[in-house]
This record gives structure tokens, sequence and C-alpha cells, in this order.
């Protein structure tokens, strides 16, 4: 069977002089800026031509750009591999939301190939109107045909596991320091967008959960929220003040990119530059961080898993919540009342 996965995912600039259209991509997204054009596309304007200057100086850290496309890129050839291995004439695409290469790229490479099947992959384990909604919408207004989605994969055996390998094996690797504190650190959102019923943040403490309990039971584990932007209440507590409170508890710190799963500017200049610097501004002893999954064999081992589980799904959308169709409290799920 010829099947297509397409890996979703943001995306980020290449250069420098991508990073103001970047953010203009990103902030006119109807999904972050809910207000109507052309009102949304004046403010974006303004949003990206304000905060362009000082993006640019944190991509500079990281070259210039962002690792998010090599990064992914690797992810999709491991796949891509895992799956042929089980059989399957398998191509996995990459469909960026803000930036090279876009969900219409996808789609026209995805024509070519002409599968059997296409399954559309979010690379964001946790579902959000504003990450996985986003691309799902973008998949259809330009005109990519029938798939099926894989909604969200919040506790899946080999994302869970890929993550406590990372925190276990990065704190024993760096003297397995005591009176440890583990930050679970995920993007935040918006406090009115999980109000209004996105089941992001709920999903991010079901991953937590699931990671906590196979940690060794004597450490002290918190979920956090990074990445604040704008003017608006986020949900908290925010990883500063998590970091904070680890100084004033005399307290190491380990912390997780949670709902990420590659590096890019949040976890290299944000979690590995400045919650480092905060932690030592605040005494913390021993900063360590865990990377992101990558091509982790067990991380990569669920996502094909999850792939040949949606191959023999009828429905379109598809979550690995065993047995059920979506993990959400029915009365909050996005997919039930899904607009495109
Ligand atoms: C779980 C994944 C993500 C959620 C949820 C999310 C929400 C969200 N993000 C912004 C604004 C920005 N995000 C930026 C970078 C960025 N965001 C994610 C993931 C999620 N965002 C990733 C993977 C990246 C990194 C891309 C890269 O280039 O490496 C940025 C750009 C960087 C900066 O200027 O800080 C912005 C801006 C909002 C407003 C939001 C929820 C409403
Ligand atoms: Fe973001
Ligand atoms: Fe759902």
């Amino acid at each position: 069977m010829r099947v297509a996965i397409v890996l979703f995912n943001l995306g980020g600039p290449d250069k420098a002089e991508s990073v103001e259209p970047f953010l203009f991509n990103l902030f006119k997204d109807k999904a972050i800026i809910t207000l109507p054009n052309p009102l949304r596309w004046l403010v974006a304007k303004l949003i990206s031509s304000r905060r362009a200057e000082e993006a640019k100086v944190n991509y500079a850290k990281m070259g210039g750009g962002s690792p998010l496309l090599p990064e992914t890129q690797k992810q999709a050839d491991v796949l891509e591999q895992s799956l042929r291995e089980t059989g399957l004439d398998a191509r996995c695409f990459l469909a960026m939301r803000y930036w090279h290469p876009f969900t219409e790229d996808a789609v026209k490479k995805v024509a070519d190939f002409a599968p059997d099947k296409v399954i559309l992959l979010p690379l964001y384990p946790q579902y959000s109107t504003i990450t996985t909604a986003s691309s799902v919408t973008e998949w259809k207004k330009v005109g990519g045909g029938d798939a099926t989605t894989i909604c969200c994969y919040p506790t899946e055996e080999g994302l869970i596991s890929a993550h406590v390998d990372k925190l276990v094996s990065t704190w024993k690797e760096n003297g397995a320091p005591d009176n440890l504190r583990v930050l679970l650190s995920a993007h935040g959102l918006p406090k009115k967008v999980v109000d209004a019923g996105d089941p992001y943040q709920w999903q991010v403490e079901q991953t937590c959960a699931a990671v906590k309990e196979k940690l060794p039971s004597d450490w002290d584990v918190e979920i956090c929220y990074q990445s604040k932007v704008g003017p608006l209440e986020w949900i908290g507590p925010s990883t500063d003040d998590c970091v904070k409170k680890a100084g004033k508890d005399n307290k190491n710190v380990l912390v997780s990119p949670i709902a990420f799963v590659s590096e890019h500017i949040e976890t290299l200049v944000e979690l590995d530059d400045e919650y480092a610097e905060l932690a030592i501004e605040n005494g913390v002893k021993s900063y360590l961080r865990a990377p992101a999954l990558g091509i982790s064999s067990e991380f990569i081992g669920g996502l094909t898993k999850l792939v040949r589980k949606a191959i023999l799904e009828k429905s379109d959308i598809l979550s690995s919540s065993e047995g059920r169709l979506c993990p959400h409290n029915w009365s909050k799920c996005p997919h039930t009342n899904f607009k495109s």
C-alpha cells in the first residue's frame, strides 16, 4: 500500500531576512489573532515588524535561523524508514504552517506521489486549536484531499518512555544531583483559548501525569508553561515563576520541553539561555535540560504504531487513546464540532 504521511509543524525562519515575514504569517493566522480582516492583517504587520528585531537577536544565537526544518526532516527520514521496514510503501512529507515548506507545497508533492491513503500527523502530541487545528484547516483550504488525521497522542507509550529516558539519562550523565525539582515545561496558551474549550492544557496534564508515573517516585515534579507572547493572561504557572520558586526552595532543576518534539528557539534559546540565567540569578546550583525527543527510537517507534493504526481506521480523526475516537472530555472536544 502506498501511504503519504504529512508531518505538520510550525516552521521557523531559515535566515535573518525571513524572521519578519515568518512572524507576519504567524500573527495573521486567525487561530492566533481572532480579529476580522483587514484589522487582523494590520495588527499582524504591526506586531511582526515590532517583534522582528528582538526575535532576530535570538535567532542569531542559533546561527541566524531556526533548526526546526532540518530537525523535522531528520524525523521524517527516520519515520519513513521505520514504516518501510513494516512493509509499507510509505513517504513522509513536511507541511509547515508559517514558513517553508508550506502546506500547499506538501499538497502538490502528495498528489504527485498518488498514494492510496494520506495520514496527517501533527508533530504536536497535544491537540490545540492554535497548532493542530490550524494546520488541518490550512490543509483543507489549500486543496489537500481526503485524509485520516491523527488528532493527538498525549499519552502514547513511545512518547512517554522517550521523555522518561531523556530525563533520567540527562540526570545520570550530569552526576545525578540530589534535591531535584523536575520542571515539565510546555508552550503556554492564552487563558481565554483554554476557557473556550481548547483541550491542550488538559492533554499536557495527561502527558505529565504519565511521565511522572514512570519517574523515580521521590522526584518532585511540576508542570509549567513558557513562551508567553502579548498582553493577554496566559495559563500558568509560568516557567519563570517555577524556576524562581525552585531557587527559593533550594532545589536543583531538571527541565524538560514536554510539549515539543524537536529543538528550536523555544528550547535552545529560552530554556538553555534565558531560564538557565534566571536559575543562576535565583540561586539554583544545578540547572539541567533534557533534550527534545528528536529521532529517539521510542518516539519514532510510537509514531510508527500510530500511523499503522491510522491506516486501519475508517474514521477521519484518530487519537491514540485506546478504543476511543477522541481522548477529550466530550463536552470540550473540538473535533465533534470542528469548523474548517
Ligand atoms: C505546542 C506548541 C506551540 C503552541 C501551543 C504555540 C502557541 C503560540 N505561539 C505563539 C507565538 C510564537 N511562537 C513562536 C515560536 C514557536 N512556537 C512553537 C510552538 C507552539 N506555539 C514553536 C515550535 C516555535 C519555534 C519556531 C522556531 O522558529 O524555532 C514565535 C516566534 C519566536 C518568538 O518571536 O518568540 C512566536 C511569536 C502564540 C501567540 C501562541 C498562542 C496563541
Ligand atoms: Fe509558539
Ligand atoms: Fe477530540
